[in-house]
């Protein structure tokens, strides 16, 4: 079942310790088919260099396990309602990769400071709310989807133009098209938030960057205009 969308959230999930933005199991990454409304996910807790093709979990949009002998990622509710929120999403990754964890452990969102920040979020990467205490005790995971699609929803965010946030005192989550696209926002989320940071050290107070450097940088690489990269699939010699 799924085999092609099950590779992909393996590769992908592997390459959460490959590009550092892990430490031990301390992330997940989950991929939807969006014709069957099925979702794969990482099991829980498995370590990433034991992780095999056949651990996946693939779970309905109701959070029912449908294949899979494993448990799955203690934050599958949160993915799952992410999905469900958001239709034009297939990708999703949660980590707690230092410098964005740094961001939501103090409640800030990431100020839209320069072009590489433009070039991947159209502006702000916003901070969740506190949640309550009924949220935290009662479904947790879910609730944690509930209060990020709330941030987005509550302030007029797109979540195409604004693929990750941050959830107060606890850590990043991106997504995008695929699981693929997904791990490499996070991986850009992780990396704007340590330059960010600096560029707050180097001068203090720092008023976020022009409207229209933000559009020409965000507009060039995303939208009908769109210039950046390729038209068409590289081809090698022998490839
Ligand atoms: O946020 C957390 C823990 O705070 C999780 O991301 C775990 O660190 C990874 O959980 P599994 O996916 O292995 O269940």
């Amino acid at each position: 079942m799924l085999v092609q969308l099950k590779e992909q959230v393996l590769q992908a999930n592997l390459e959460l310790p490959k590009y550092g933005l892990v430490t031990f199991t301390w992330g997940n990454v989950s991929g939807i088919d969006r014709q069957s409304g099925l979702v794969v996910i990482k099991p829980s807790g498995v370590p990433y260099e034991e992780l095999r093709l056949e651990d996946l979990v693939v779970l309905n949009l109701e959070g029912e396990v449908v294949e899979g002998n494993l448990k799955p990622s203690s934050d599958t509710p949160t993915h799952i309602a992410l999905y469900r929120a958001f239709p034009h999403i297939g990708g999703i990754v949660h980590t707690h990769s230092p410098w964005a964890t740094s961001w939501a452990q103090a409640g800030t969102g990431i100020p839209a400071l320069g072009t590489t920040h433009a070039d991947y979020f159209y502006g702000e990467i916003p901070c969740t709310r506190p949640m309550t205490s009924g949220e935290i005790r009662g479904a947790y995971e879910l609730e944690t989807g509930n209060v990020i699609i709330e941030t987005f929803r509550s302030q007029g965010i797109d979540p195409l133009q604004i693929p990750g946030v941050l959830v107060h005192n606890h850590a990043p989550f991106a997504w995008g098209k695929d699981a693929h696209q997904a791990v490499h926002n996070a991986v850009v989320l992780e990396e704007v938030a340590k330059i960010a940071f600096h560029t707050l050290q180097l001068k203090g107070a720092c008023p976020p960057m022009e409207q229209e450097l933000l559009d020409r940088h965000f507009l060039r690489k995303h939208g009908a205009n769109a210039y950046y990269g390729q038209t068409k699939e590289l081809k090698r010699d022998g490839a």
